[in-house]
């Protein structure tokens, strides 16, 4: 008994003295913070957990994280903090300010996100793939090599693959609206961009667009949420309302990781006997492989499964959100289908002159990542002090750079609620009161951390965009919510429901 009570005295002792470390950190955390402008926190909960419980009901409530901090970036101003459990999270809506952290000092990502994003549940899902790779010198010798195959002449040349995907998702849709019930339309756009990214990257053929056993779409989706989880409520874990939910991602995530050795096994055997002579990525990859200490197979998985989740909810998400927007707007969608009949008629193969001529596609494009960025935020740290509008930011603050907050600037975007491509059009009146610069619109992110894809993407997305409009009328399905949902990229919680009517 004696022995018993001994060892609760020191257990208590440890408690107390941990939870005495904790306060004392907490309160130095939230003094080094005092000078800044920001939602105050109140009670001795909310010193402890910050603003832990508004967001989650915020989030609870149907929202994104976005719209509140959107809220409180037009009541605090330019710059501002909140507290996040034991962290706090800097925020600025300013120009200036996003060219000095992502441009001028080139800051690091925050590893703590980055690593949540590489193995979310304690299982590897984008490992040390090119977005989560944190070690500087490893990233740079790899995105260095990979650049060439992103550069745009040479995607130019894979014009007639993302043609080729288009008409089979054109093909499809035509099958499906002869059923004469809604479509989602992300579930379509995610196989077609699966097949996209599989074929121009990897020289496989998925057909997920016609196979509606392919898992892989549902391991991405349920490893992207599992990250959002982690991110919003890092208690999740030990919520037992989770737990079923959180066993089904794990597993997910396993399987996701099992099919992708396998079919890059079978890869490297295709490779092998070819002499790695085809230009893909992956044969890039294969041959950086050979040559350098550093790159192991796990690696290789990691960069593999990296592109396809990049490469594919990204584009797609864009590309319903542009549907999604079109839908509620008949001016554009109206002006839209004018230019697409003009410039492509009936011709099937899209070419670079097409797009080119394809202006209003492009701003439409343009304008739906500029009100919904697939990619809301990006996240860095700051190794050292720093002056944002004017204001001190100390060391190893959190920086939340967050594109769909800027994108919602009146001062950069007026009438930011609006639907209005024009604003990308330097010819119309409208674009001029507008100030549009890679400070201020960055879907793709900025910097030498940016997005090795966006050449790619804005191929993809224009190409598909005016193949579906050159074929389809649509409305969207008045039974469905307008709600979006961010699982790490944002998306339609719906998916955009639309009954079609074939043009031709
Ligand atoms: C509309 C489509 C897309 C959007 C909005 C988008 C956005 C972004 C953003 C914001 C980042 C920076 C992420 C961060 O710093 O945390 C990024 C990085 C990246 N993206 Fe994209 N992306 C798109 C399409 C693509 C495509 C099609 C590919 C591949 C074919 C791709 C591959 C990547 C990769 C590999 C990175 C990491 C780059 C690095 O750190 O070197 N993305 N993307």
């Amino acid at each position: 008994m004696r022995f018993f009570i001994r060892e609760l005295k020191v257990l208590g002792a440890i408690f107390l003295s941990t939870f005495a470390y904790t306060t004392f950190k907490i309160y130095l955390l939230r003094r080094k913070y005092k000078h800044l402008p920001g939602p105050k926190t109140k009670g001795i909960l909310e010193f402890y957990f910050g603003h832990y419980f508004t967001i989650n009901k915020y989030l609870s409530q149907g929202n994104i994280i976005g719209q509140l901090q959107l809220q409180w970036s037009k009541e605090f101003g330019s710059v501002y903090v909140y507290q996040f459990l034991n962290e706090m999270v800097c925020i600025t809506n300013e120009e200036e300010s996003i060219k000095t952290i992502l441009i001028d000092k080139n800051f690091p990502k925050k590893e703590n996100i980055y690593q949540i994003v590489a193995y979310p549940f304690g299982q590897r899902f984008m490992g040390k793939g090119l977005v989560t790779e944190l070690n500087y010198e490893k990233w740079r010798q790899r995105r260095s090599f990979l650049n060439h195959g992103f550069k745009k002449s040479v995607l130019i040349e894979s014009l007639n693959e993302f043609n080729s995907k288009g008409d089979i998702l054109i093909e499809k849709l035509l099958k499906l609206s002869s059923e004469d019930k809604s479509i989602q339309m992300l579930n379509e756009f995610s196989c077609m961009a699966l097949d996209v990214i599989a074929k121009i990257a990897f020289d496989l053929n998925t057909n997920s667009i016609n196979d509606r056993e392919m898992k892989l779409n549902k391991y991405i989706s349920l490893g992207l949420e599992a990250i959002t989880m982690l991110m919003n409520d890092p208690f999740s874990q030990l919520k037992p309302s989770k737990l079923n939910k959180i066993k089904e991602i794990k597993s997910s995530i396993v399987k996701l990781r099992k099919y992708s050795v396998e079919i890059f096994n079978q890869k490297i055997k295709d490779f092998e006997e070819s002499n790695l002579a085809s230009k893909t990525m992956l044969s890039t990859l294969l041959k950086h492989a050979k040559t350098s200490n550093e790159l192991d197979f796990e690696t290789l998985i990691d960069d593999f499964i990296t592109f396809f989740i990049a490469g594919q909810e990204t584009t797609a998400n864009a590309l319903s959100f542009c549907i999604f927007e079109l839908g509620q707007n008949e001016r554009a969608l109206k002006k839209l289908n004018e230019e697409v009949k003009t410039v492509l008629g009936q011709k099937t193969e899209i070419t670079n002159d097409d797009l080119n001529k394809l202006v209003y596609t492009t701003a439409v494009f343009k304008e739906s990542m500029r009100k919904w960025p697939p990619v809301p935020a990006v996240n860095r740290r700051a190794p050292e002090d720093v002056l944002i509008c004017d204001k001190l930011i100390p060391k190893n603050a959190w920086f939340y750079v967050p594109q769909f907050i800027i994108g919602r600037n009146e001062k950069y975007f007026p009438k930011p609620n609006e639907f209005i491509p024009e604003r990308f059009i330097s010819e119309d009146e409208f674009s001029k009161e507008n100030r549009i610069t890679s400070y201020t619109y960055f879907p793709f992110s900025l910097g030498p951390r940016n997005c090795i894809g966006q050449n790619f993407a804005m191929l993809e997305g224009r190409v598909i965009l005016a193949k579906f409009i050159q074929n389809f009328d649509f409305e969207l399905d008045p039974n469905q919510s307008l709600i979006i949902d961010e699982w790490t990229t944002l998306r339609p919680r719906d998916g955009v429901k639309v009954y079609l009517k074939p043009k031709f």
